[in-house]
């Protein structure tokens, strides 16, 4: 059979196999004595959710093993490992993504090490652009579903041969973003006079690296997409393959534009 070209074939379906996992897991494990319930995985410009962590420990991405190492300004590269509110937590300050040049593989392998170290909730957070006419800069989305477009063009992290010790071959997506740990987040959103930034919706990922043009806007927001970005969508699939309840909080960082007419320069 002909592979070159086609990273989801047999013979070169999968750059962190279990074992991989395993050896980067163990390497954790045996460095910290942290054992964290709960992951955060920050997105652009969102490191600081990790600053009020107590007991902090950190490890560079460099340093782990296997560990993709992020290359985006706004996404340190560091794992903290701590508590918030005597919870016990890691904290992912930066990702990668798959415009960095990241097999989708490698870019979800941080959720298989937290899956392995026993984390049983994920916290995903993105930067992202407004599509929903109503939402403002500065509104925070929480994540009722995804479109992911990557993965309609075959760009899917779980492509290549299944390992069941992670999960099934066909997981089901339609809860992908749990109900439990929305209602818990607008409600507590709610106690700190939050609710008028508050937003719930829709979560397009698109591969990046550009922009959308504003007929690529407008198809996503005909199609039901609220925000787009670039991330989040292979870490919330990869989590619930593997049994993690998830969140995703989307910061609306810009508003996209949907029609030609305003600010013209540039503009076809
Ligand atoms: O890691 P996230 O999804 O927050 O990063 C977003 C998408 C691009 O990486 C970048 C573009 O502004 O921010
Ligand atoms: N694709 C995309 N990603 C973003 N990340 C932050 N803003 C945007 C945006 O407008 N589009």
């Amino acid at each position: 059979m002909h592979t070159e070209g086609n990273m989801h074939t047999k013979e070169n379906s999968c750059c962190c196999s279990f074992e991989d996992c395993k050896l980067t897991t163990d390497w954790l494990l045996s460095r910290t004595r942290h054992r964290p319930k709960i992951a955060v995985v920050c997105g652009s410009g969102l490191g600081l959710l990790a600053d009020d962590v107590t007991n902090k420990q950190t490890f560079s991405y460099e340093d782990i093993p296997n560990f993709p190492v992020s290359t985006v300004p706004g996404h340190e590269g560091r794992l903290v490992f701590g508590h918030v509110n005597d919870k016990a937590c890691v904290f992912m300050q930066g990702r990668v993504h798959l415009y960095e040049g990241y097999s989708l593989c490698k870019v979800t392998f941080p959720v298989r090490i937290f899956k392995l170290m026993g984390v049983e909730t994920i916290i995903v957070t993105n930067a992202s652009g407004g599509l929903c006419e109503d939402f403002k800069v500065g509104d925070i989305m929480l994540i009722k579903d995804h479109i992911n477009l990557p993965g309609f063009a075959g760009q899917h992290p779980l492509c290549g041969p299944n390992d069941e010790r992670f999960g099934i071959r066909f997981p089901c997506m339609s809860d992908a973003y749990s109900k439990d740990l929305r209602k818990l987040a607008m409600s507590v959103s709610s106690d700190l006079g939050y609710s008028n930034f508050m937003r719930e919706g829709v979560y397009c990922m698109v591969s990046g690296p550009n922009f959308e043009t504003i007929a690529e806007a407008r198809m996503l927001h005909v199609l039901g997409s609220d925000s787009v970005g670039m991330s989040t969508v292979p870490e919330v699939t990869v989590a619930k393959h593997c049994g993690l309840r998830a969140l995703g909080i989307s910061l609306i960082t810009n508003k996209v534009s949907l029609d030609y007419s305003p600010r013209g320069e540039g503009q076809p």
